[in-house]
């Protein structure tokens, strides 16, 4: 049987894990060797394999799972299109300048890490300070980081901290101004004080074309480029609503002050997901298989009440009870549920926090983010929004062209009603260009308007008034206006979108440091406890040493692992065995198979695990199919040692 497994052998460590992270490789400040630029990183050899392989399952988990339509689309985008979306207008954070050196700072950051610090001071006075803070980590000093100090505050300022910080997101621009104030909050690097809130538009601006005619933005999200391709991708999907299209790509933001490693960059990667419903029916026909998904819940109401308290719900009764505004929300906050817990974030970690009023954009009904914590806090990883019509409609008002779906009723809809004929010789004899403008006025009108107007009509005249106040009369001869029956089979009508947003950095961080521990025996040596699915490398092939008589066993084992799609490397390195085992347990390795002497006579093979360090034994092909088998997830460790004899150190390997 395997031991159990002790990962809280040694409290996290921070600088432990990204002194691994950088030694592996997993990632590294982009163009370093120029000095590197902030918020710009490039992902190395085992970085990158974990990403493609979130990427993949997240590609499974939903492309294919619930048969998505899949995009990639362009990431230069023409000004127009962020013009009509908002973005060129609202598309900006808070910034505030530091009055004397310059220094610009995030301004909700600015209070956040200012009334943090007060806070842990205030603790700190108090006695009741978590872990007393390590020399090493003290002399690191984190820029963006307020230092506390040991001040107890009155318990009312307090209580007011807790409030602030409980509905940060929910303050305006002048509102952060108004809070530095109040609570003298200073740039903590100088205690200079700080400018007024501006804002400060993140889109990297750019121009299309020689000419510098055109104006262009990087995208900082993909989500336009599914609105934009919305009639054709409706027409791939026959005309049908609700489906989805999703897409996986970059997206770049000039973030004010990037400086918290991949949390926090200048360019990412998103895997985003529009699913478009009909407004008047947000069901979803799998809610029944997400309803007892229960869920960490930090709804509106008990953020602005100043507390931080999750309520666990499932996700049918959070539906029925109207905290999640409908079923297609909801069963994709499971789904996300689902897939962060799948690729090994530990559930404890994982909570989902519905927007504020004041945070939620306007058009939007109902949002919320699956945040995770880690060593900075919660942070949000995936947005997951109800936008209501907002895109579809403020891009086809724009262009002209309808982004609608068309659906045929099962029962045509008889209706009355009052219906303006016009004559439009005369009209246009009359009053020239303005025939047209007098056209829109009229069939503009309510059924009220147009009874009053055929009224006076009735009477002889009508005056009727432009929005540029010029006023028109009309007689009989021009327009008559009769009460008709009108059949309707068609309805028309523009689908809502439902859009959860993934930023796959923030994800991955927080997966590293959900996995890091280190041993008991061995503080110096990090594990990474990633789940197989997502590892960068399944198995490594350890042999004893790199004599040529192991070659052919070598071959034979890679190769069929590859045949049963199992990614291996192989380890010949001239170190030991112990050594080589640890260097893959800092790359989250989950399996190892030994190949020693005794294997060339006996062709057996041990298989390790990486969490327990257990080892078992069998034959080659014994042992392939185990480790295939618990990779693909079909088996676990636990059933693997009933397969398999335990390996005590002495059998023939
Ligand atoms: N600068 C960034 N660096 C890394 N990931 C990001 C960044 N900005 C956004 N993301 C990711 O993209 C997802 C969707 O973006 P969204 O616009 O909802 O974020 P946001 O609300 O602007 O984030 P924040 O408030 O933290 O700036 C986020 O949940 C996050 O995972």
């Amino acid at each position: 049987m395997a031991k159990p497994v002790n990962k809280i052998a040694h409290p996290f460590d921070k600088t432990r894990l990204e002194a691994l992270l950088n030694r592996r490789f997993f990632y590294a400040p982009a163009f370093e060797i120029y000095g590197g630029v902030a918020g710009l990183y490039d992902y190395g050899p085992p970085g990158s394999s974990l990403q493609s392989n979130i990427i993949s399952e997240w590609r499974k988990h939903f492309i294919v799972e619930e048969g998505m339509l899949e995009l990639d689309t362009t990431i230069m985008t023409p000004a127009p299109v962020f013009e009509t979306s908002g973005h060129v207008a609202r598309f900006a954070d808070w910034m505030v300048k530091d009055l004397k050196t310059g220094e610009v700072l995030r301004a909700d950051h600015l209070v956040k890490n200012v009334l943090e610090a007060r806070l842990a001071g205030d603790k700190e006075a108090r006695g009741l300070a978590a872990q007393p803070q390590k020399d090493e980590d003290k002399k690191k000093k984190r820029k963006d980081k307020a230092k506390p100090t040991a001040v107890q505050l009155p318990d009312e300022v307090v209580a007011e901290y807790e409030n602030i910080l409980a509905q940060l997101d929910n303050f305006s621009g002048p509102e952060l101004g108004e809070l530095c104030r109040k609570h003298k909050i200073t740039n903590p690097d100088t205690d200079n004080e700080v400018s007024e809130p501006q804002q400060f538009n993140l889109m990297f601006a750019s121009s299309i074309g020689p000419t510098g005619q055109h104006p262009g933005f990087l995208r900082p999200e993909t989500a336009q480029g599914h609105f934009l391709n919305f009639s054709r991708l409706l027409d791939f999907n026959n005309g049908r609503v609700p489906f989805a299209s999703a897409q996986i790509g970059r997206s770049f933001r000039n973030e004010i002050s990037p400086r918290a490693g991949l949390l926090r960059v200048r360019e990412f990667t998103m895997a985003e997901i529009e699913h478009y419903v009909d407004p008047e029916d947000k069901t979803h026909e799998r809610f029944g298989e997400v309803r007892d998904v229960v869920l960490d819940l930090l709804d509106r109401n008990v953020q602005v009440a100043g507390s931080t308290q999750v309520t666990k719900m499932s996700v049918g009764e959070a539906v029925d009870k109207g905290v999640i505004a409908n079923e297609t929300l909801g069963y994709f906050l499971a789904r996300i549920y689902l897939f962060l817990t799948k690729i090994g974030i530990n559930p404890r970690r994982l909570r989902f926090r519905q927007h504020m009023s004041n945070e939620m954009a306007h058009y939007a009904t109902d949002c919320w983010d699956a945040e995770i914590e880690n060593s900075t806090g919660w942070t949000e990883c995936v947005g997951c929004a109800d936008r209501a019509a907002y895109d579809l409609t403020v891009h086809s008002n724009k262009t002209g062209h309808p982004l609608v779906v068309r659906q045929a009723l099962k029962e045509p809809i008889v209706t009355e009603k009052e219906a303006p004929e016009f004559n439009k010789k005369v009209l246009g004899k009359t009053f020239g260009k303005d025939a047209g403008t007098i056209q829109n006025i009229v069939n503009g009108m309510d059924e009220a308007a147009l009874l009053r107007l055929k009224g006076e009509l009735l009477q002889g005249t009508a005056t009727i008034t432009s929005s540029d106040g010029r006023e028109f009369t009309l007689t009989p001869d021009l327009l008559t206006i009769e009460r008709k029956t009108f059949k309707q089979s068609i309805r028309e009508f523009t689908p809502n979108v439902i859009e959860p947003s993934f930023g796959l950095g923030r994800i991955l961080y927080s997966l590293l440091e959900h996995s890091f521990w280190s041993r008991e025996d061995d503080v110096e040596r990090g594990v990474l406890s990633l789940p197989a699915v997502v590892a960068p490398t399944k198995v490594l092939i350890v042999p004893l040493s790199a004599k040529e008589e192991f070659s052919p066993l070598i071959r034979e084992v890679s190769s069929k692992l590859r045949q049963a799609g199992v990614f291996s490397r192989v380890d010949d390195s001239n170190t030991s065995i112990g050594r080589r085992y640890a260097r893959n347990d800092e790359l989250g390795t989950p399996y190892g198979l030994t190949i020693d002497f005794a294997s060339i006579q006996n062709r057996t093979m041990t298989l390790r695990e990486r969490d327990t360090t257990d080892q078992l034994i069998g034959s080659i092909d014994e042992v392939i199919t185990t480790v295939t088998e618990l990779i693909n997830g079909s088996i676990d460790w636990a059933e693997a040692c009933r397969r398999l004899p335990e390996y005590d150190g002495t059998q023939a390997v």
